[in-house]
């Protein structure tokens, strides 16, 4: 039999009221013991905590809600009791003392919550991100994946591969039976392809991690650029060193800011300067190129027909005469303010594109390289009409996206199964 656990579920003390869990099958003789007569489930009753000794600690309202329905799955009581530092020190004193109790490690419910089919592990992991989100769009996507959006898309997926997979068993059985080359009938192609389809947009949205950490806007051009002068001006504050020296910056610098509810991660970049004998230099330079490969929005500071592909061109220095900008997608000076707020607007409306996702549906990194690796096998099987291997790679298919839900391949490939079709056999 499990322990029975208990945590202070609400902030850290002092505050004005302190929420604390139990969970486990002692949890209704825990309250029992300290709070005397367990109330009716699912109802708030006022009662006096009292001690082993039978000293009062606090007075408390207590709710018990009797598992499995629960959030853990468990037999679950609340103590709300006040929230003063020596008031919960008490309180979790005497429920250690009880036979059966001890404190819960980090994420303990949630874990028994999955444990016992509360929740699947997108949602568990949706959880943990809507605990840490600080952004509106980080609380949105992660709370799409806590309420279970991920498990159901999976979930949705895994039915329909199940599907297709049947039909092209039955195919191929019908194919040994009737002895012939073609037995016609159900080709898969389409259902394939509407999947894949479903799967490429998906892995199109950025990612959990990205919105967590920020948009990368990586800053790149030729040194001398104005590029770290840019960097300062973006980031409101002296970071990068600014001299007239070409090749003042040799390493990468990174800040973090947030603007109009978007995270972005600001990378300023050592100048791409053709060669150089320099050793720090030159590893400079290859950090930048690093950096220019990871961007999510590259804007360079540089001549056009360099430009990386999909870079922003940004013509610098556009308070000076004759800049040449005529080829840049906006002309910006750190010394011009106005410049460096339509940059915002411009980083701003593209963000947001990149932002908008599908049903506020946003993947963990985890969780996107499934999704790959099932739409890797599942491409293997759009591109042939060899029905053996489409069956296989449709069951290769099957594995990552079934791991995402904490399952077991094949359970959850007979779990569609039998749960969708009667196949009468
Ligand atoms: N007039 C004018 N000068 C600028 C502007 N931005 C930068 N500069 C000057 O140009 C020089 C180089 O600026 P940086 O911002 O260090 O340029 P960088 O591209 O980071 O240079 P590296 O570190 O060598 O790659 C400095 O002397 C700056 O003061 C600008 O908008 N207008």
């Amino acid at each position: 039999m499990s322990d029975t656990i208990f945590a202070l579920s609400s902030g850290r003390p002092p505050a004005a009221i302190a929420v604390l869990r139990i969970s486990g099958p002692a949890a209704r003789t825990a309250a029992e013991a300290l709070a005397g007569r367990c109330p009716p489930p699912r109802r708030a009753s006022l009662r006096t905590v009292r001690d082993a000794a039978g000293a009062p600690l606090d007075r408390a309202l207590v709710l018990y809600f009797p598992g499995p329905a629960t959030a853990t799955g468990e037999d679950l009581v609340e103590l709300h009791c006040h929230g003063g530092r020596a008031v919960v020190a008490a309180v979790e004193h005497a429920l250690a003392a009880l036979p059966g109790l001890r404190p819960a490690r980090p994420g303990e419910f949630t874990r028994r919550a999955l444990e016992n089919g509360r929740i699947d592990l997108a949602q568990a992991q949706g959880l943990a991100d809507l605990l840490e989100a600080e952004t509106e769009t980080q609380r949105r996507t992660a709370l799409a994946a806590a309420e279970g959006a991920v498990g159901r898309a999976v979930a949705g997926w895994l039915d329909r591969l199940s599907a297709i997979a049947a039909r092209v068993e039955a195919q191929l059985d019908f194919a040994d039976e009737a002895d012939v080359e073609d037995a016609g009938g159900y080709d898969p192609a389409p259902a394939i392809s509407a999947l894949l389809a479903e799967w490429h947009a998906t892995l199109a949205a950025p990612s959990v991690e990205r919105l967590r950490d920020g948009i990368r806007v990586v800053i790149a051009g030729p040194p001398n650029a104005g590029k770290s002068s840019l960097f300062n001006a973006l980031v409101d504050r002296d970071a990068a060193i600014v001299t007239p020296i070409a090749g003042t910056t040799r390493d990468i610098l990174e800040a973090a800011v947030m603007r109009d509810g978007i995270p972005y991660r600001l990378t300023d970049t050592a100048g791409l300067a053709e060669a150089t004998d320099d050793e720090v230099e030159r590893i400079g330079i290859d950090r930048a190129a690093a950096a220019i490969a990871s961007a999510d929005m590259l804007l360079w500071m540089g001549a056009p027909a360099v430009a990386p592909r999909g870079a922003v061109i940004l013509a610098g220095k556009a308070d000076l005469p004759d800049t040449g900008s005529n080829d840049a997608d906006l002309a910006v000076s750190a010394r011009l303010p106005d410049t460096v707020a339509a940059l915002w607007a411009l980083l701003a409306d593209r963000a947001r594109m990149m932002l908008a996702i599908d049903g506020d549906m946003a993947l963990r990194q985890s969780q996107r390289d499934a999704l790959a690796d099932a739409a890797a096998a599942l491409d293997l099987a759009a591109r042939t009409s060899d029905l053996l291997i489409v069956a296989e790679q449709l069951r290769v298919a099957t594995r990552p996206l079934a791991g995402l839900l904490g399952r077991d391949a094949t359970e959850a490939m007979l779990d569609a199964l039998f749960g969708r079709f009667c196949l009468g056999k």
